[in-house]
């Protein structure tokens, strides 16, 4: 298989179709919902995890078997039954239709891969093995858990705030240079310490 190429995806009111009413699938919705993504569900059946997530108005449920119709207005596409003729049928269309599409049972044939994520705030941290083993994806994820703190949140977040005020207090040349000393853990252990006030008086101190 060709290597994968990574992006972080903006699903925000896109709309993607996940086929299946599973475990599998149910995982899949809670983190297309939590990115603001609109899901459609096409499955009999649904677990009452999954039946939870369902309102109508962001996520709505289809009681029945897949139609190629369902794939009318999807941006994306997730195939999570456990018959593995559906989910062929649901690659098949989503290929003619030339949307990306994500085959739980079939890695090889998948246009992406759901890696495990690590989140704080605006960092994530994804880690994916290509389909070679998504359990040691989710181990590795779990390792880097301590690694990265909360703090990196409102870490992120003060590093967001200052970037227009930077661009307009410094020539372009010294951007660099302070986002280099910005970044080079001071800041983030004043979070740490729970100090924000420190932490913004050290990039109060690079801008002179
Ligand atoms: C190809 C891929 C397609 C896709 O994108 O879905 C895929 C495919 C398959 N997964 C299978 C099994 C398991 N998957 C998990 C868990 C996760 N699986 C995820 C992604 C992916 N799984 C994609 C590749 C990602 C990569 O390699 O990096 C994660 C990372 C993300 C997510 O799903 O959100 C999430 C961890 C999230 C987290 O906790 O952080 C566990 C463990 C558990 O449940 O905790 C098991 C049981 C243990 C085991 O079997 O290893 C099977 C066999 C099914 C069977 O035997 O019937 C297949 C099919 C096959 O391999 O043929
Ligand atoms: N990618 C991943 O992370 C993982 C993938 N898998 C694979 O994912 C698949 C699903 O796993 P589970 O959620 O545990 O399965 P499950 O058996 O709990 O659920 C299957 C769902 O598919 C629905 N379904 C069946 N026929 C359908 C049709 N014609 N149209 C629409 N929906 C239909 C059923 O109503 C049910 O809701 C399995 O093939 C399994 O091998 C399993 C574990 C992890």
């Amino acid at each position: 298989m060709a290597r994968t190429y990574p992006v972080s995806l903006v699903l925000k009111d896109k709309r993607a179709v996940v086929v299946g009413g599973g475990p599998v699938a149910a995982r899949k919705v809670q983190g297309l919902l939590e990115c603001e993504a609109l899901v459609d569900v096409v499955a009999p059946e649904a677990t009452p995890d999954l039946q939870k997530l369902v309102d109508g108005e962001r996520c709505t449920w289809r009681v029945r078997p897949y139609e190629t119709s369902d794939l009318d207005e999807a941006d994306i596409v997730f195939a999570a039954t456990d018959d593995e003729g559906v989910n062929r049928r649901v690659y098949d269309d989503a290929t003619a239709a030339r949307l990306m599409v994500n085959v739980a049972d079939r890695p090889e044939v998948c246009t992406f891969f759901l890696p495990s994520v690590l989140r704080r705030g605006k960092l994530s941290v994804s880690v994916s093995t290509e389909g070679a083993s998504p359990l040691s994806a989710r181990r590795i994820r779990e390792g880097l858990e301590e690694r990265f703190g909360e703090a990196y949140a409102p870490y992120l977040e003060l590093m967001a705030s200052w970037r227009p005020r930077v661009s307009d207090a410094l020539p372009p040349e010294r951007h660099f240079a302070f986002w280099e000393q910005a970044s080079d853990g001071r800041v983030l252990a004043a979070l740490e310490a729970g100090d924000a006030a420190g932490a913004e008086a050290i990039l109060e101190s690079l801008l002179k």
